[in-house]
């Protein structure tokens, strides 16, 4: 399989504070990869820069020619604003800009589609429902509808088993194996271990650095998962850019 995702030497972080560092490799069209690591060990941030929200601090990421907005991308919940006065059915529309445009409204073709992404997750009946009042694993789920609908090639998904019961991740799950299953490239951030070995054939383990990237059983040891931490924990928040990131300063 080519190559889908390239990543050259990239550091990406914010306001010049690298979080993720140094990262080199790829990832192949069709691949089904988590993404693992402690707590602050830039799996986010990775995330935000594969899908061109944050442009990388140094090195590139190389999409192999395929348009940002045809990457799909499944936030935290954290970082959706379920104040905002908007039903489900037209949350999960904006799943088809990539086809109407921001501003193209929902003509009447695209209404069955989206009762039939709503059906897949099992959200049928809470179209005209504010988002605000949705249940966590219920909000997790017209998240996975917007994403079914963006058809694209490349899925991004960040902690979506997140406050999820283990009947709604079982059904996500088996909607990440059809993804799967129908060559698309499937990157997801997760902390549950176990999830991750029954059904996810690789793994990239992050601190801040690839610690190990291949397949899941090589590098989720007991030996690499104590190295991500140790690594996490002896990571210094406020330390500047790498001197070899830091562009030379002009001398006086
Ligand atoms: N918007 C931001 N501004 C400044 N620093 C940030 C921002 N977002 C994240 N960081 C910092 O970047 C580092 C990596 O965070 P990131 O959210 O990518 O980690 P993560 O692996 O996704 O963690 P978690 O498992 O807790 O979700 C952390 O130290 C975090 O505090």
């Amino acid at each position: 399989m080519a190559a889908q995702l390239h990543f050259n030497n990239v550091t990406l972080g914010y306001d010049r504070h690298p979080a993720v560092h140094h990262l080199s490799g790829e990832i192949r069209s069709g691949t089904l990869l988590a993404v693992v690591g402690p707590n602050g060990a830039g799996k986010s941030t990775l995330f935000r820069g594969i899908v061109g929200i944050l442009k990388p601090l140094a090195g590139a990421i190389d999409r192999r020619g395929i348009d940002i907005r045809d990457i799909a991308y499944l936030p935290q919940t954290a970082d959706i604003d379920r104040s905002f006065p908007i039903s489900v059915f037209d949350f999960v529309a904006t799943g088809l800009w990539r086809s109407s445009g921001p501003f193209g409204g929902i003509g009447r073709a695209a209404r069955p589609k989206i009762a039939q992404a709503l059906a897949a997750v099992g959200l049928s009946g809470f179209e005209n429902r504010t988002i605000g009042t949705l249940s966590g694993g219920q909000t997790q789920r017209m998240l996975f509808a917007r994403v079914l609908l963006q058809d694209a090639r490349v899925i991004v998904l960040d902690e979506p088993f997140n406050a999820v019961d283990a009947r709604t991740t079982a059904d996500l799950v088996a909607l990440i194996g059809r993804w799967h299953a129908e060559a698309r490239t499937v990157i997801a951030a997760l902390h549950d271990i176990e999830l991750v070995r029954a059904s996810f054939p690789e793994t990239l383990l992050l601190a801040r650095t690839a610690v190990a990237w291949g397949p899941t059983a090589e590098v989720l040891t007991a030996a690499n998962q104590a190295e991500a931490r140790r690594m996490c924990e002896a990571f210094d928040d406020g330390a500047p850019a790498c001197a070899a990131d830091t562009p030379p300063s002009r001398a006086a």
